[in-house]
Parts: C-alpha cells; sequence; structure tokens
C-alpha cells in the first residue's frame, strides 16, 4: 500500500514518534511524505521514503495529486490545529481530496495509530480492489 506521512512542524516530533513505534508495520509499505517530515522520518528511523516538496512549497498539492490519480492508500497527516499555516488552502485541498476519494486518513496520533493497526490487519485491503478496477465513480 502507499502511505503518505506529513506533519506541521509542532507535530513532527510526535511524526517520528509514530513512525518509530510502528516501523515494523510502516516498512512493509511504500512511504511518501512531504519534504521536511520525510527526511526527519528518515533520518530518524531509516525507513525508505519517497520525498516531495515541503508543504509550503507545494507538498501536500503533489500528494493530492496522487489521491487524485488514484495512487495512494493511506493518508496520515498530523496537522497543527493552533497554527495558521500560510499553505492553509493546499491543507484543506488535501484533506478535501481525501474525503473526495474516500482514502482512510488520520489527522491525529489517536487515528493514526487505528489506522496503522487496521493496514497491518487487513482492513485497508479494499484498496486493492479500487486500484485493480482503475477507475471508480465518485460523483
Ligand atoms: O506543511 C506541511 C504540510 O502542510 C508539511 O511540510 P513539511 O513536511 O515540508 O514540513
Amino acid at each position: 500500500m502507499k502511505v503518505a506521512l506529513i506533519a506541521h512542524d509542532r507535530k513532527k516530533d510526535l511524526m517520528i514518534q509514530l513512525c518509530t513505534a510502528y516501523k515494523a508495520i510502516l516498512e512493509e509499505h511504500e512511504l511518501f511524505a512531504t519534504g521536511t517530515t520525510g527526511t526527519r522520518i528518515m533520518e530518524a528511523t531509516g525507513l525508505e521514503v519517497h520525498r516531495f516538496k515541503s508543504g509550503p512549497l507545494g507538498g501536500d498539492q503533489q500528494i493530492g495529486a496522487m489521491i487524485s490519480e488514484n495512487e495512494m492508500d493511506v493518508v496520515i497527516f498530523l496537522r497543527d490545529p493552533l497554527a495558521a499555516m500560510p499553505h492553509e488552502p493546499d491543507v484543506t485541498a488535501l484533506i478535501r481530496l481525501s474525503d473526495v476519494y474516500e482514502i482512510p486518513l488520520a489527522t491525529n496520533i489517536g487515528t493514526a495509530e487505528v489506522l496503522l493497526r487496521g493496514l497491518d490487519a487487513g482492513f485497508v485491503d479494499w484498496r486493492e480492489f479500487y486500484n485493480a478496477e482503475g477507475s471508480i465513480d465518485f460523483g
């Protein structure tokens, strides 16, 4: 499965803790991240992560594009609800696209743990059917 990992600055330490704790699960999957988050995860855990641009420079939009192409299966986006972001429209767009395409999305650590355990238990396997179908009518 393709898993996107994104964390705003004040949530990056939490993301590292999550990736460290769930490394055994994450290394079974293809990992993608916005720029700084990806660098931090790779340095801290040794996991292989495909890095996009930094969030404020378009990384959220790149991941959104993958979602719209049916190329992303899980999104973990530890966003900061207490800070204003210059790229707030991009953040909103990524979350919106996850909902448009029914992609499992966690926006806090509590849900992220449940989602990773569910991923490991096969609860996201239905995505393989969608992937095989190629195009689904979400309209
Ligand atoms: O801003 C972000 C998501 O909106 C995250 O970007 P970075 O991982 O580059 O810090």
